[in-house]
């Protein structure tokens, strides 16, 4: 299968860039900028783009790739910094600007009288329609890659961000595009398949940014859609079965979208008698979720699904607690506990493998050094778990979601035949309701919780907002307020409502409801749920405030 590699340079967005990539078909791979390019990273390699960083290339925190990059004779294209770095390691310069260019700025761009004399051939002029505004992306997208019109002049709204630029160009480089302020936008070199751009066409703001990459994924690199998540299917049951086997697979599920899609897959691919999934009860569900996790799992052929009823020994463990940090770590001590104790009982042969819902992002931290962690584990809830730890010891961890970003996750989810509701699940933290009764958690309090968040959500679902937010939940705060029952004074709890919408869950803004909408909400619970007598909405968005109040 075709493939793209990124070099990460530790850009914001250089995740976006992989993204954009897989939308359009083509597998992308993102490695640490400065990482050795060996031929096994190159395998299916058919072009190599250089992404963007914080750091300045003269900086000594500015990575340098792998020089042998310059002589493979594979299509390169440079993005903001991977284009500095591109022009200083082939003899130019950059300096600093007076003043940072970000955000929205207007590129030109003409395309020359000869593109076809550039870069080796067709290269370029498959390259400059990704710029024009009449070549439609499934123009780019086809099998004989579209190619822009010798002379024809375009302007696009790029997206920019970066504090240095280009003042000399490297050997053989060309520029063709210019910011609105003069600085270089656009380069081309004379001779070899090679590429740059200031902007940022990864960003959705950038005006023919999809179609910019598609011109180097296609018309440049000559890529052929491979990647789908059937394709995906298939590799992953030839990959497990030659991995594992006939050995047993376990695999812990929370019930959340990750260990789902991770269950039905390994349903999928192996044989559903060497699959065992376990999962917790740990009465800090949110209503209805072990049903909901038995009827979907069995449904997709689950043979050995383990229910371990364990609300008591967490209610227990909780009980008297009151500080957030240490209700944390009862509740992810006692996981541990009873995860051993568990797979002990269980009783499977030492030859068994543990599966983990592992995602492309948690392998790679976002921010500055992406890659750098790569193959840090997720799951707070297994850090130090001496299951795990003696697993990925043995080399018998195995991760069978480890390629996909959470969207891919979710389509893939829906190949698999999980329900709706799961795959669009909003996400839901390790410990539960237990974070979500601020002070003391007992039963009582899990029930009238549960009961009201139910209702919210519900709510949220008729009313068609569930997909807008990112993320809904209510709060019960550990506070008692007057209120009138009849002609009763009743002191009842009080709850609070949180709705946030995130693209990354990194900052939150929160949800726009309209009046009607809360107010309905509101009666509804309290009218419902007669232990709570007053509902409120917080609206703090992140930061200052976290998306969860523990
Ligand atoms: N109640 C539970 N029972 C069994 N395993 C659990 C439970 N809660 C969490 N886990 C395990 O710990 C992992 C990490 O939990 P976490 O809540 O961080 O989920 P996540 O990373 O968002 O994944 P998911 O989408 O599957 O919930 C889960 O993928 C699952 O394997």
């Amino acid at each position: 299968m075709d493939k793209i590699l990124i070099l990460d340079f530790g850009s914001q967005t250089t995740q976006l860039i992989g993204r954009r990539i897989r939308e359009l078909g083509v597998y992308a791979e993102i490695i640490p900028g400065d990482a050795a390019v060996t031929d096994e990273t190159l395998a299916d390699v058919k072009g190599i783009i250089l992404s963007g960083s914080p750091e300045s290339v003269y900086s000594p925190d500015g990575e340098v790739p792998d020089q042998r990059i310059y002589s493979l004779g594979l299509p390169l294209l440079g993005i903001c910094y991977g284009i500095q770095r591109m022009t200083v390691d082939n003899g130019g310069t950059v300096e600093a600007l007076p003043e940072r260019e970000y955000g929205s700025l207007e590129v030109n761009l003409t395309v020359p009288d000869d593109p076809g004399k550039l870069a080796g051939g067709d290269a370029a002029a498959a390259f400059f329609s990704g710029f024009d505004g009449t070549v439609p992306l499934d123009a780019i997208r086809g099998s004989t890659a579209a190619k822009s019109k010798p002379g024809a002049s375009f302007s696009i709204n790029s997206w920019m961000s970066h504090g240095d630029t280009i003042t000399k160009l490297g050997r053989g480089f060309r520029q063709f595009g210019t910011s609105l302020h003069g600085a270089p936008a656009v380069l081309v070199h004379e001779e070899r398949p090679w590429f740059g751009v200031q902007f940022h066409p990864e960003v959705t703001h950038n005006e023919r940014g999809t179609e910019i990459i598609a011109g180097f994924v296609f018309g440049v690199c000559g890529c052929k859609p491979g990647w789908s998540m059937e394709q995906y299917i298939e590799e992953v049951r030839a990959s497990l079965g030659q991995r594992v086997g006939a050995n047993p697979v376990l695999l812990l599920i929370s019930g959340g979208v990750d260990s789902t899609v991770a269950g039905a897959l390994l349903l999928k691919t192996l044989n559903p008698d060497q699959v065992h999934l376990m999962y917790m009860d740990t009465g800090l569900m949110r209503k209805n979720e072990t049903e909901t996790v038995r009827v979907n799992l069995e449904r997709l052929g689950a043979k050995h699904l383990h229910i371990i009823h364990c609300e008591n020994e967490f209610l227990s463990a909780l009980k008297g607690l009151t500080d957030p940090e240490a209700k944390r770590k009862a509740i992810g001590d006692l996981f541990i506990t009873i995860q051993e104790r568990e797979v002990t009982r269980l009783g499977l042969p030492d030859s068994y493998f543990l599966a983990q819902g592992t995602l492309y992002t948690d392998l790679i931290e976002s921010g500055k050094g992406i890659g750098k962690k790569a193959h840090l584990i997720k799951s707070h809830h297994n850090v130090g778990s001496p299951l795990v730890d003696a697993k990925r010891k043995a080399g018998r961890i195995i991760e069978p979601l480890d390629r996909l970003y959470k969207d891919e996750v979710r389509s893939l989810g829906r190949i698999l035949g999980i329900d709706e509701d799961v795959v669009r699940r909003h996400p839901f933290p390790g410990p539960g309701l237990g974070v979500r009764i601020l002070g003391e958690v007992t039963k009582e309090k899990c029930d009238i919780l549960r009961d009201a968040d139910a209702i919210y959500i519900e709510e949220l679902k008729k009313r068609g907002l569930y997909d807008e937010i990112w993320q809904a939940f209510a709060v019960l705060l550990p506070i008692r307020s007057v209120g009138v029952a009849g002609d009763v004074r009743k002191y009842s709890w009080v709850l609070a409502l949180r709705a946030i919408t995130s693209d990354d869950g990194m900052t939150a803004d929160v949800y726009p409801f309209s009046m009607k909408d809360l107010l309905e909400i509101s009666t509804l619970i309290t009218n419902t749920v007669t232990d709570i007598g007053r509902v409120t909405y917080d609206i703090s968005s992140k930061p200052p405030a976290t998306i969860e109040w523990e």
